[in-house]
């Protein structure tokens, strides 16, 4: 791991002049690097400041090991859905494989490589725990104490992520608890692992620690996926279940217990039962990284998640300095949509310094407007789970006169040539007033390449009437398009 300070007291007591940059950059997750990337692109110079991992959560703890993990259980299952194909994958996964696949893909948690690119993109990476000291300055605080103060001509851009939230409840901390930390940096398979939690990362971690041969129980409030329509979280959970794990929802723990470190833990549940495991793993939301960055400088409250306009701008700030993007703006907690807001943001902090004008009407190449319409997410379970725009219920709830349609993936032949008795669902979300996608829902196998046909649509607001001419190939999932349109018109 490569967490050196580049700060040594020496070269700070060397550097007492303070440092001025155009943009200065809190957090170096892929968000960050792409507010950095834009505003050197725009001519800015920029100064990028991580704590930890350049790379982010993002990197090293989220998207990409959990990825890399869950990819060979799918492609395990996808195989058994193929006669012919599943008598050929009759033995277990090899779990050492699987962690090494694992380990490639963050690199052995060394950020190198990425740290390398931030250098090549020619901007200066500064290592340590930076923090807001009043309008326009961060000071960087490296792990050995050498410190700096930088100055921002134009911009400072919190990219600092978010944290896992664990419940107070009573024992946690004699528990040790698994976050999403330990359920993507372990190699070890513990026999029996509860999961509390049933969001994205809860249905991800169940799918891939049972798959990986972990006796799973998956302890949730409410439904699995409760942001997505119901029959997701139907489909996901009757998924799980065949696969072997416990899914029990309407259930909460209580307490916790581990009275020997070495031993397991026994969760004690609202429902007056009690669960042994030998780990468990806490997947129950998650807080903005600002509590210690100096917002209370900027009257802004520590910990709190910061509300953005339409270029990520800090509402609550005068001024046009302070953005907010990724997690922290709390829009959406996705790495592809935080991106296209360092994407948005870095453009318009460039658009600002020249003097030139902003572009941010809906639409515009300075607004973040798909954060409001088209937020495409994919949750990798097996079946797996992709939906764009609103639901049903968001979509009434927000006004709008809608019509529902259901289909079945099993009318697609394509989707029945992909996997024998495919089991899938899709549902389109339409405008009435205007005929066009207010959002879509898959939930079935390889699902996940599906959906971005569903954001293309729904984002560029297509007709239904001209949705009609852009034919699927046959026989591919993608036909079940066709039967969408066709139960619409019918
Ligand atoms: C298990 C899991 C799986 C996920 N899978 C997906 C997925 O498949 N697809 C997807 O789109 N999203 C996924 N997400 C969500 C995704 O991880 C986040 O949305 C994404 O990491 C946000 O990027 P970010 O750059 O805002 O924050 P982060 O990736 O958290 O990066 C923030 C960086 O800021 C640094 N930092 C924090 N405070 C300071 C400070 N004071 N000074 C200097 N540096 C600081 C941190 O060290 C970190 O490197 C997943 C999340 C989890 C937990
Ligand atoms: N593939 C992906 O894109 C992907 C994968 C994983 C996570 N993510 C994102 O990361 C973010 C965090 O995911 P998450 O699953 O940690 O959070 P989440 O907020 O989506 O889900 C947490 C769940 O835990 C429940 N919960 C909260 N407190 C609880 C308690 N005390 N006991 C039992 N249940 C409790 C909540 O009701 C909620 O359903 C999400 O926004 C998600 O979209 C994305």
């Amino acid at each position: 791991m490569n967490t050196s300070p580049e700060i040594t007291p020496e070269a700070a007591a060397r550097d007492t002049a303070e440092d001025t940059y155009d943009v200065i950059v809190l957090g170096a997750g892929p968000v960050g690097q792409n507010a950095a990337d834009h505003a050197r692109a725009a001519g800015l110079t920029v100064a990028v400041v991580e704590r930890e991992l350049v790379g982010g959560e993002c990197s090293y703890w989220a998207c990409v090991p959990s990825k890399a993990l869950l990819r060979p259980v799918i492609a395990v299952s996808d195989a058994r859905r193929v006669d012919g194909a599943r008598q050929a994958v009759a033995g277990d996964l090899d779990t050492a494989r699987v962690f090494a696949r694992r380990d490639h893909y963050v690199t052995d948690w060394d950020d190198a490589g990425q740290a390398n690119w931030v250098k090549s993109i020619g901007a200066d990476l500064f290592r340590g725990q930076g923090r807001i000291d009043g309008p326009r300055r961060v000071t960087v605080t490296a792990s050995d104490g050498g410190r700096r103060t930088l100055n921002a001509r134009h911009a400072v851009a919190i990219a600092t992520g978010s944290r896992p939230v664990l419940p107070d409840v009573p024992g946690l901390e004699e528990a040790r608890p698994w976050t999403n930390r330990e359920g993507t940096d372990s190699s070890h398979v513990p026999g029996r692992l509860a999961i509390v939690g049933g969001g994205g990362v809860g249905v991800e971690m169940a799918t891939l620690w049972q798959g990986l041969g972990a006796q799973v129980t998956l302890l949730a409030r409410r439904p699995l996926l409760p942001r997505m329509e119901p029959f997701v979280g139907d489909a996901v959970t009757q998924g799980l279940t065949e696969a072997g794990a416990d899914v029990r929802i309407g259930v909460s723990v209580t307490g916790l217990s581990r009275p020997d470190p070495a031993g397991p833990v026994t969760l004690s549940l609202d429902d007056g039962n009690r669960l042994e495991a030998d780990e468990v793993m806490f997947a129950t939301g998650r807080a903005p990284r600002t509590d210690d960055i100096g917002l209370e400088t900027v009257g802004l409250a520590p910990g709190s998640w910061l509300d953005v306009d339409e270029t990520c701008l800090v509402r609550e700030m005068e001024g046009t300095w302070l953005y907010a993007l990724g997690d922290v703006n709390h829009r959406a907690l996705l790495t592809h949509q935080g991106k296209y807001q360092a994407r948005t943001a870095g453009d318009a902090i460039g658009a600002r310094a020249k003097g030139l004008p902003l572009d941010n009407g809906p639409w515009g190449d300075h607004a973040t407007t798909a954060d409001q319409h088209a937020v495409p997410q994919v949750f990798f379970s097996d079946p797996e789970a992709a939906a764009v725009g609103l639901s049903a219920e968001q979509a009434t709830g927000a006004g709008h006169r809608i019509s529902v349609v259901d289909v079945d993936f099993a009318q697609a032949q394509g989707a029945n040539l992909y996997a024998d008795g495919y089991q899938g669902q899709a549902r389109m979300v339409i405008d009435l007033d205007r005929e066009v996608l207010l959002g879509v829902t898959f939930v079935g196998p390889g699902v996940s390449e599906l959906l971005h046909s569903a954001t293309v649509a729904v984002a560029g607001e297509i007709p239904l009437k001209r949705l009609r001419h852009a034919v699927a190939c046959f026989p591919t999932v993608s036909e079940i398009w066709l039967f969408m349109l066709k139960a619409y018109k019918s």
